[in-house]
């Protein structure tokens, strides 16, 4: 759930969690300064629920939208639209228990104009959100295609996992696109595991990471395929550009220098690879069984 931990962007947002409280705050004091408690018979629990349950809702919002998004121009115009909202709601629901004298009959009238203003805010913020978003799919690119879907992203790497990959490579074959896999393998990585132990073993997967992602062309993928091993999918490309992307690829790697802490003395590793071109006809649990085997047998025969 939502926490003022690093998982969530609430410590970015105080001054709009006062803003929130603040808009609350202010649609009590205006209501209760004019307003007369009504009589039992006059209110209604159905009222109460309905607009109770938008003013919830608006605060769950509001809350979500903090604790997802960084401080920007989107979130500053999302919360200052939802706080409008929020301020409009919060009267509505006041006035099912409170009365208005005839003197004070202008605080149901403004009641639903900031709603509107409101509105108007969102709407410029989810436009924003959707330019903002199309600059960040191009960063995405290589590590995410036409569907999201973040419960398959792996936490370490943060490409997504093997089943990504997998519906990836059916899609093409549904539309009978033929396309190049890749597997490439870490060499003796329970080795630096052992030496320098497990956590930096993540930092180092992520990094090599994103040297697999840095690699590849723009319309390519690479995912995480399980434990050392990343998977790739190349579309539209011929066996000898495959060759040259995947051999860099494993060029890059065996250059990356890790450092482990504050040593200077660098890590470096090497890696392995097999790859084949998949036609839209093919089974591909078995063309994976068959480049699993290969990485499997000895060194020299998938480098
Ligand atoms: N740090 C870290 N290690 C992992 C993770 N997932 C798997 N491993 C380790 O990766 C290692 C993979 O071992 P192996 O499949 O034997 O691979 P290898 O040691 O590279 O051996 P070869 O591939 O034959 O060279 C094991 O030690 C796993 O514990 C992870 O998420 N983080």
């Amino acid at each position: 759930m939502f926490t003022f931990t690093n998982n969530t962007q609430f410590g970015h947002h105080k001054l709009w969690l006062a803003f929130t409280i603040s808009v609350v705050a202010f649609a009590m004091c205006l209501s209760f300064s004019v307003g007369n408690a009504k009589q039992s018979a006059d209110i209604s629990g159905l009222d109460i629920v309905g607009e109770g349950s938008i003013v919830l809702l608006t605060l769950a919002w509001i809350l979500a939208a903090l604790a997802s998004r960084p401080p920007g121009k989107v979130t500053s115009l999302l919360v200052f639209g939802l706080g409008f909202f929020l301020f409009s709601a919060t009267l509505d629901f006041l006035d099912e228990f409170l009365h208005y004298p005839e003197s004070a009959h202008w605080i149901s009238m403004i009641e639903s104009y900031p709603a509107a203003v409101g509105m108007v805010v969102m709407t410029a913020a989810l436009y924003q959100w959707h330019l903002e978003q199309r600059a960040l799919n191009l960063q995405l690119r290589r590590r995410e295609w036409d569907y999201r879907d973040h419960d398959k992203i792996d936490p370490i790497t943060q490409l997504y996992r093997a089943e990504y990959w997998k519906e990836q490579i059916y899609k093409l074959q549904q539309v009978n696109k033929t396309a190049v896999l890749a597997i490439i393998d870490i060499n003796n990585f329970s080795v630096f595991n052992q030496q320098y132990g497990y956590a930096e073993g993540d930092r180092y997967l992520h990094e090599i990471a994103q040297l697999v992602v840095m690699n590849l062309r723009q319309h390519d993928l690479a995912c995480r395929y399980a434990g050392d091993r990343f998977a790739i999918l190349l579309p539209d490309v011929s066996p000898t550009q495959a060759d040259i992307i995947i051999n860099e690829i494993k060029v890059s790697i065996q250059h990356l220098a890790f450092r482990h802490n504050l040593n200077a003395n660098a890590i470096y590793t090497t890696a392995r690879s097999t790859h084949v071109t998949l036609l839209p006809n093919q089974k591909l649990s078995a063309v994976l069984n068959a480049m699993l085997f290969e990485l499997e047998r000895p060194q020299k025969s998938a480098a």
